[in-house]
């Protein structure tokens, strides 16, 4: 009876929910959540949070149920100068989910790019640049410990043919600075989970495999590694079908981790047309299936809701409209729906307070080379404290004891296991 009359008073206010009758307003989070996953979450910048009405949108956990640091975690923004850290823009986007009461995925450790020139250009040596990267890791995952759900430890460590991408780090490192940085984070916060992100992995190919390579050399090096993002910067009309996608996602399933879509976007030459449009709600809706379709992909991230904050027009020339949220920070009805509808349908105690967008026409109309498994480096990694090695058809840096990811425990006949450091040794 006080019930009763308590939620009639609430509902005359125009609020939902009440603490006898609890009902999760519908949208793209609540229904992923009522399909089985964690989270529908959305990228978000600084800058953008002095828009009240677009705040008032991220913060609508019906919609986001996890938001992503898209700028303020990055290397050149965390430590722009060697020793000197800056957590403020960070602190905010953490302190905004925390207040929200949404997850928190961070984005991003090691990263050849928004890396400052102290680091890139910085000439340090193997031995110096581990300790770099080993103390910019602690440094940040000690910060946030507790507050990340996820961090992506390393991001885009891979050529389009599944190569390692030459970088400041495997230039000086080798391909160690992989399980060392993720070794490092574990170390720093046991309770986040730590993720390889790249693009361009979506579906089956020379760069999946290299990913799935990344994957297992972590593991064999002894490291914790507990998912792989799926970025999924698409193009209407051209992304991977709903089945090439669930069963790239199951292939890394297969290698003991769960799997995450991290940045996804679908970009169209701007302005959109109309079959533009109705394309992309389908090409949506193909990713939100596959994640549907393969129990361990914890949810799905839009990088950033809105086209009026979208990252791909100042990138892509010509390109945009990418994203679910107009200009105007108005829902486009056929994108947004088939999203909505992709999870399924509505959880029987959802509130009808959200639910699906009429559609309009004007909402449309305005707006291998696999990468070994760690048994060479670069040249340029090579330390200097030992010449050459024996023999031209020997493999010349062979990880050897120390590091026990690549199974290649002995040194071949002529040359022997020289140490180098803690993470560090080859046959030389
Ligand atoms: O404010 C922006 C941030 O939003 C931006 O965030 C990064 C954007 O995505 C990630 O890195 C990019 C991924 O896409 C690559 O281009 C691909 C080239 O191949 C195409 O087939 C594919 O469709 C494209 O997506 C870019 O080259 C990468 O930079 C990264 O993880 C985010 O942090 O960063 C720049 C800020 O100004």
């Amino acid at each position: 009876m006080i019930a009763t009359a308590f939620t009639v008073l609430l509902a005359a206010a125009g609020i939902a929910a009440s603490p006898f009758h609890r009902r999760a307003a519908d949208g793209l989070n609540t229904r992923a959540v009522a399909a089985g996953k964690e989270y529908f979450g959305t990228g978000t910048d600084n800058h953008e949070l002095t828009d009240m009405a677009y705040v008032t949108a991220l913060s609508n956990t019906a919609d986001f149920g996890q938001i992503t640091v898209g700028n303020s975690m990055k290397w050149d923004t965390i430590e722009p100068s060697r020793g000197t850290f800056s957590y403020t823009n960070g602190d905010v986007i953490a302190s905004l989910a925390a207040k929200n009461g949404q997850k928190l995925r961070c984005h991003t450790l090691v990263w050849y790019n928004q890396l400052p020139n102290w680091v890139s250009n910085g000439g340090f040596d193997n031995v110096t640049l581990i300790s770099i990267m080993k103390n910019h890791i602690t440094n940040e995952v000690t910060h946030y410990k507790g507050k990340c759900f996820h961090w992506d430890v390393v991001n885009e460590a891979l050529n389009e043919d599944g190569t390692y991408r030459t970088n400041v780090f495997y230039n000086t490192i080798g391909p160690a600075y992989i399980p060392i940085a993720f070794a490092t984070a574990a170390a720093a916060d046991p309770g986040a989970k730590l993720y390889y992100n790249d693009y361009n992995i979506e579906s089956a190919g020379a760069k999946s495999t290299g990913a799935q390579n990344i994957v297992k050399s972590i593991k064999a090096y002894g490291a914790k590694i507990d998912g792989v993002g799926f970025q999924s910067h698409f193009i209407v009309g051209s992304t991977p079908s709903q089945s090439a996608q669930t069963s790239n996602l199951n292939a890394f399933v297969a290698l003991g981790v769960e799997v995450a879509i991290t940045e996804l976007d679908i970009r169209t030459t701007t302005p959109a047309t109309t079959s533009a449009v109705t394309q992309q709600a389908k090409d949506y809706a193909s990713t939100v299936g596959a994640c549907k379709a393969v129990s361990k992909c914890v949810g799905i991230t839009i990088w950033d809701f809105t086209d009026k904050y979208s990252w791909i027009p100042s990138t892509f020339s010509g390109q945009g409209a990418a994203l679910p949220w107009d200009e105007n920070l108005v829902k486009k009805a056929e994108v947004y729906n088939a999203i909505l509808n992709a999870w399924g349908t509505a959880p029987s105690n959802g509130s009808s307070a959200t639910s699906a967008v009429a559609v309009t026409t004007s909402s449309a109309a305005a707006a291998t080379s696999k990468v070994a498994v760690v048994t060479s480096v670069a040249s340029s990694a090579t330390p200097t404290a030992t010449s050459a090695a024996s023999s031209g058809t020997v493999a010349k840096y062979q990880q050897c004891g120390g590091l026990s990811y690549t199974g290649a425990t002995t040194c071949e006949s002529g040359s022997t296991c020289t140490k180098y450091n803690d993470y560090y040794s080859q046959c030389v």
